[in-house]
């Protein structure tokens, strides 16, 4: 089968980074080129001065990459509205609790680090070893800017990936019984019908990532480990994980959060 991920690098500084990466995820190395131009695979990572996963041809759309730097989530963190959004009310932070989070989906650490502007500490799991590489290249970047800016310093100090690639089924099995106050899950699911579109630039996240079928295995394990609250981001239109009604549900922007409450207390 001909592999649909490919390396490339973006200058020929960058060529020894590629063909590392490269050997590492045993994908091919197409030397020094721009993803317009490659045609033998539908998806590259482009190594340069950030990571990228970039759809190939010339009509492609933008690139995905995890920056925690600049763009969207530096918006966000700027005038992204603080405390108050639903994503933060998910994980129940109020004023002097700021509760663990261990978000075991991370994806493109979008959530994570939203959460970790609002003062969370926040472990992330990623079982995708290409994501995670898109993960690890945005906390390199984040610890470098985090040197000359002290509130990107602190927030780097509450972000953290775990080494473990191992899904995080299993990896929430080996936690002790009810020892994180929060775990969050926003496992990928198929889009459906117009309104859930996924953005132009997130069909390639999309198609590396694929659809997360045993999404369902994730609940009870993550029930076991909390103490105080499991929170699962859904798209509106999608039913119950596993079937299992939450305690309480809201909608935010993106999608629904279904909250499953624990007999914890914050402290
Ligand atoms: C929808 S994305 C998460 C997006 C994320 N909340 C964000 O804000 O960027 C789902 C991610 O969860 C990961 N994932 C799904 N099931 C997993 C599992 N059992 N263990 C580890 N990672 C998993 C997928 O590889 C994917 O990257």
């Amino acid at each position: 089968m001909s592999p649909v991920l490919a390396i490339i690098a973006t200058t020929s500084a960058d060529l020894p980074n590629a063909q590392e990466l490269s050997s590492q995820l045993n994908l091919p190395c197409l030397g020094v080129a721009s993803p317009s131009e490659i045609n033998e695979v539908p998806q590259v990572l482009a190594c340069g001065e950030q990571l990228q996963l970039c759809a190939t041809g010339r009509k492609a759309p933008g690139p995905v990459s995890v920056d925690f730097v600049g763009g969207a989530l530096a918006h966000r963190r700027k005038y992204g509205g603080g405390k108050a959004q639903p994503v933060a009310k998910a994980v129940g932070l109020r004023p002097g609790f700021y509760p663990r989070v261990l978000d075991a989906t991370a994806g493109l650490g979008r959530d994570a680090f939203v959460l970790a502007t609002l003062g969370c500490e926040v472990k992330m799991l990623e079982r995708n070893p290409v994501v995670r590489l898109l993960l690890k290249d945005g906390l390199r970047r984040l610890q470098e800017a985090a040197t000359a800016d002290p509130e990107l310093a602190a927030i780097a100090g509450l972000l953290s990936l775990a080494d473990d690639i191992a899904p995080a089924a299993d990896w929430l099995a080996q936690q002790a019984e009810e020892s994180w106050p929060v775990v969050y899950l926003d496992p990928m699911f198929p889009p459906r019908g117009k309104s859930a579109k996924v953005k132009k630039e997130m069909v390639a996240f999309h198609h590396l990532v694929g659809e997360d079928l045993d999404a369902d295995d994730l609940l009870e394990p993550a029930l076991r480990a909390c103490y105080y609250r499991t929170v699962v981001k859904r798209p509106k239109v999608a039913p119950y994980l596993a079937d299992k009604k939450p305690m309480l549900s809201f909608e935010g922007k993106s999608g629904r959060f279904d909250i499953y409450t624990k007999h914890g207390v914050p402290g």
